[in-house]
């Protein structure tokens, strides 16, 4: 892509969609297009073929998706199976019908099935029966896997899926009933802290695992394969690393400065037991991630203390 090159980042004020706008402001790319969900419902048809006739984006990162932890996705499954559906068939159609020179799609690790062996190699999907409190999410993002590879079979288009494992970083969601793991952790251990509070309650057993990926290395990996990855196939990314989440609530406990004990909440689900990438793929093209979990964990508890 070149710097001047008009590129649409859509879902541009989420945690993936400002690590993208950091990054490719950083790099110099200087004709970026981006919309709210309130200027643009990416779910209305009509709304969306007018906006890319209007702006006719050369490059399209799709970041935009309902997203949410374990409670959200198995709490209002119906509208992340319907938004992410519409969103990203709108998107991709789109950029169809509008001649973009490349897409970028993001699913997630929750696309594979709840069993499969570990590390996840690409090849497992659609292997075995998924995750039930995320299978509405799971689908949809199936699905855009296979509108982007039906698009370059069929219509000779350049659109590329990119699968990210367990995300975080500067503007996460902190919202205790809506979010994932690690930001949710973080806000707990802080509040407790402040308030001289006896304990923090994990939700499960703490036993599953879970691989975490900085939000800022995720970005960097879609620019990198925005400029060096042409394909049908879909790429991991991710640390190749995973950690307990029993083992996470003792990180975060330690870098907040917490004291008190760890509890959990038997009543909530535990959800995948295991989830780590095999990230091979990724690295043989050329990229790994740099930054470490416990290093990511302090540049976002600082984030939050500074924003939320
Ligand atoms: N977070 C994670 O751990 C992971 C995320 N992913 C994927 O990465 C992508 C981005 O996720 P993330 O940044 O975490 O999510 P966020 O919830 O942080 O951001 C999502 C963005 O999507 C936009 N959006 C939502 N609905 C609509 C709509 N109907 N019309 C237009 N825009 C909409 C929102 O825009 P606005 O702010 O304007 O309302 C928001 O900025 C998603 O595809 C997700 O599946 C994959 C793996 C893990
Ligand atoms: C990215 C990914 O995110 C989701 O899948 P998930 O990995 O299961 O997500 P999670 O981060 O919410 O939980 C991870 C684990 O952590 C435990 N846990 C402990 N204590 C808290 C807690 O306080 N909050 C939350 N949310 N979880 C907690 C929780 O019980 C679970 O065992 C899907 O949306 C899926 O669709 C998807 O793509």
């Amino acid at each position: 892509m070149k710097k001047n090159t008009k590129i649409y980042v859509a879902g541009h004020r989420g945690l993936v969609g400002s690590a993208i706008m950091r990054k490719l402001k950083k790099e110099g790319y200087n004709n970026l297009v981006y919309r709210t969900s309130s200027e643009l419902d990416l779910r209305r048809q009509e709304k969306v073929e007018e906006f890319f006739k209007e702006e006719k984006p050369e490059y399209v990162i799709l970041a935009a998706a309902k997203v949410g932890g374990i409670q959200a996705n198995d709490t209002y499954s119906a509208e992340f199976l319907y938004d992410n559906l519409m969103i990203e068939s709108n998107v991709i159609e789109a950029a169809y019908q509008n001649d973009v020179k490349k897409l970028l799609f993001l699913g997630s690790s929750c696309i594979y099935p709840k069993f499969a062996d570990q590390p996840m190699k690409e090849d497992y999907l659609l292997s075995g029966k998924l995750e039930s409190t995320n299978e509405g999410y799971a689908v949809a993002k199936i699905t855009g896997i296979k509108l982007c590879e039906h698009y370059n079979k069929q219509y000779d288009t350049n659109f590329i899926s990119a699968m990210p494992t367990n995300l975080y970083g500067p503007n996460d969601n902190f919202d205790l009933e809506t979010s994932h793991v690690l930001p949710a952790l973080i806000r707990k251990f802080h509040e407790a802290k402040i308030n001289n509070e006896a304990e923090v309650v994990i939700w499960g057993t703490g036993k599953p695992r879970r691989e975490f990926l900085h939000v800022d290395d995720l970005a960097d990996a879609l620019l990198f394969l925005m400029n060096n990855y042409k394909g049908d196939q879909f790429v991991n990314v991710g640390v190749g690393k995973d950690i307990s989440i029993l083992e996470l609530a003792e990180l975060i406990k330690d870098i907040v400065g917490f004291e008190g004990e760890i509890v959990n909440d038997l009543s909530k689900p535990d959800g995948t037991p295991r989830k780590l990438l095999d990230v091979t793929r990724l690295n043989d093209l050329g990229w790994e991630a740099q930054i470490s979990l416990e290093e990511g964990i302090k540049d976002t508890y600082q984030w939050f203390k500074e924003n939320y």
